[in-house]
């Protein structure tokens, strides 16, 4: 499987645009106002402190949560619900604990409206892909959490959404599972394409995988920033005085919102 070209990435994934948007559950809003858009075929990571709304941002993007006012565009069209084109991966745990890893992968293809026919054979393929050959037949709880999530990954991916939704997908990872993860999803999303939407509170893990990182204020409060990362996915230039920049922007901009909350 070969690397898709810059012109292949903006075709596969699909723009996704929060405009002025607040979202609230109960009681006050989460968000505000807040004004956001996700480049066709670019990782757009989001972080922000704890219970800033990261979570809430990306149900409103997957059309899991209609906003209170402001409009969500997928390709400049309202999102009005959940469609095929729109994945969400999760943290863990999201795999239907009754279906084997590659009936779970086939229940994403799906849904995805792939044809039955072929579901079993592209399954076995992202198995392969995602470094689980053998495990095929083996349920949820009988996998590694690094395995579960691999599993999370291929379901993700699978069936070529437009756009992925993840939620602090290696949070619970120790930091060696995490890195090989990192990899395996810079790897695949290479030969995947897609817009991707990576939430995590983790600013290495933002500065390495993201075009850009947008910091998020505390709850209802502004957007505090959004950085551009020199050389995205580059191990390599992680040292350079430009991505150390990014780096500090980022940070300071959290400083400046923890600093706020204190
Ligand atoms: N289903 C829900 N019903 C009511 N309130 C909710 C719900 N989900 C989240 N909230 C509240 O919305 C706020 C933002 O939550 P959200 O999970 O989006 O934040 P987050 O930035 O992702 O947090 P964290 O980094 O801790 O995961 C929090 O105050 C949370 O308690």
């Amino acid at each position: 499987m070969t690397t898709a070209t810059v012109e292949e990435k903006i075709a596969a994934g699909m723009s996704l645009a929060l405009d002025g948007v607040t979202l609230s559950y109960t009681g006050a809003p989460v968000v505000r106002s807040l004004s956001l858009t996700a480049l066709p075929g670019e990782i757009l990571v989001l972080t922000g402190p704890s219970g800033c709304g990261k979570s809430t941002v990306l149900r409103a993007l997957a059309g899991l949560l209609a906003p209170d006012s402001g409009r969500i565009l997928a390709d400049g069209a309202a999102v009005t619900t959940t469609s095929r084109d729109r994945a969400v991966v999760f943290q863990d745990n999201a795999l239907l604990p009754w279906r084997t890893v590659r009936s779970n992968i086939e229940l994403a293809l799906a849904l995805r409206g792939r044809p039955r026919s072929g579901r079993r054979r592209e399954a076995e393929r992202w198995i392969e892909e995602v470094g689980l050959i053998g495990f095929g037949d083996f349920l949820p709880k009988n996998l590694s959490g690094g395995m579960r999530q691999r599993v999370q990954l291929a379901r993700g991916l699978a069936g070529a959404p437009r756009a992925v939704m993840m939620d602090e997908p290696f949070g619970a990872l120790d930091t060696q599972t995490r890195a090989t993860m990192q990899r395996l999803l810079v790897e695949t999303w290479r030969t995947h394409p897609t817009t991707v939407v990576f939430v995590t509170h983790d600013v290495d893990e933002a500065v390495l995988l993201g075009d850009r990182v947008a910091v998020l204020g505390r709850a209802g409060a502004p957007l505090r920033t959004v950085v551009d990362v020199p050389w995205p996915r580059d191990r390599d230039a992680l040292d350079h005085p430009d991505t150390r920049a990014a780096r500090a922007k980022v940070l300071a901009a959290l400083g400046h919102t923890n600093t706020q909350e204190n």
